[in-house]
């Protein structure tokens, strides 16, 4: 993105799991260097003004029998008018991230169709959709936030619902020399700016060389979200975890 874009992060949420969803995009697009990062729900948002934006992530959950949450009732009825041209949002460079459960027939209905409303008004994807899954066992953020941030390549392989997940996963930056056979594991820790680290440090008063316990709570989707927070911050404090 250009230094001077605004990247725009718009959820529209039932009971505040694409809150918090859109949260840790935003949190996490600025601390890859995003420069105006916005999160804002769909009520608070002029949906007129769409076309000026260049780059927005659309985190929608599903509710009901596949119907779009209250807070993105505004922002539909009015993207649905027959009026808007094809062209609308040309222009507008867009990624929609659905949250659903696939124990429902409509699954992740909103995010289907408001994906393919703004295709249809002339705005173009960054990236191919994201269906977040209440019923997988690692929470709807396993197909989200790694796709999203364009890290890795994750398509499932087996059917929804067929009771076991088999993914096909791509990494970009392994190196040429290494060698791995089947059935290997591959663990991933993330990359840390030293300058937070150093920051943080200096705020809670540590010693750069001390060991840190960290603490998992395992608590639905918090999990994930939780545990990426502590070991962001604090795997370079410790020689082991
Ligand atoms: C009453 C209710 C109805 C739901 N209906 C659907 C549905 O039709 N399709 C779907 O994919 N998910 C459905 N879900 C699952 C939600 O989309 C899922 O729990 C999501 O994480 C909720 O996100 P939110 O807290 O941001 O609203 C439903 C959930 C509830 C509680």
């Amino acid at each position: 993105m250009e230094n001077n874009t605004r990247f725009l992060i718009l959820y529209a949420s039932q009971t505040g799991n694409a809150i918090d969803a859109a949260e840790r995009v935003g949190s996490e697009a600025e601390h890859r260097g995003c420069p105006a990062t916005v999160v804002l729900s769909m009520d608070d948002f002029h949906v007129t003004t769409l076309p000026n934006e260049e780059a927005v992530v659309f985190v929608v959950s599903t509710t009901g029998q596949g119907d779009i949450p209250n807070s993105m009732k505004v922002f539909w009825r009015f993207l649905l008018q027959k009026n808007l041209s094809q062209n609308w949002l040309k222009g507008v460079r867009y990624a929609v991230f659905g949250l659903g459960d696939s124990g429902y027939q409509k699954f992740n209905f909103a995010a289907k169709k408001l994906d393919k409303r703004l295709s249809d008004l002339g705005g173009t994807p960054i990236i191919e959709r994201g269906l977040g899954d209440d019923q997988h066992p690692l929470g709807f953020f396993l197909f989200g936030v790694c796709i999203w941030m364009g890290e890795i390549k994750n398509q499932l392989l087996t059917r929804v619902g067929c009771g076991k997940d088999v993914c096909h996963v791509e990494f970009e930056a392994l190196s040429p020399g290494m060698r791995y056979q089947v059935g290997d594991a591959l663990e991933v820790l993330p990359s840390q700016d030293p300058s937070a680290v150093e920051a943080f440090i200096q705020r809670c008063n540590m010693n750069p060389d001390s060991y840190i316990t960290v603490c998992i709570v395992f608590c639905d989707y918090w999990f994930l979200w939780k545990r990426s927070l502590c070991v962001d911050f604090l795997l370079p404090l410790s020689a082991s975890l």
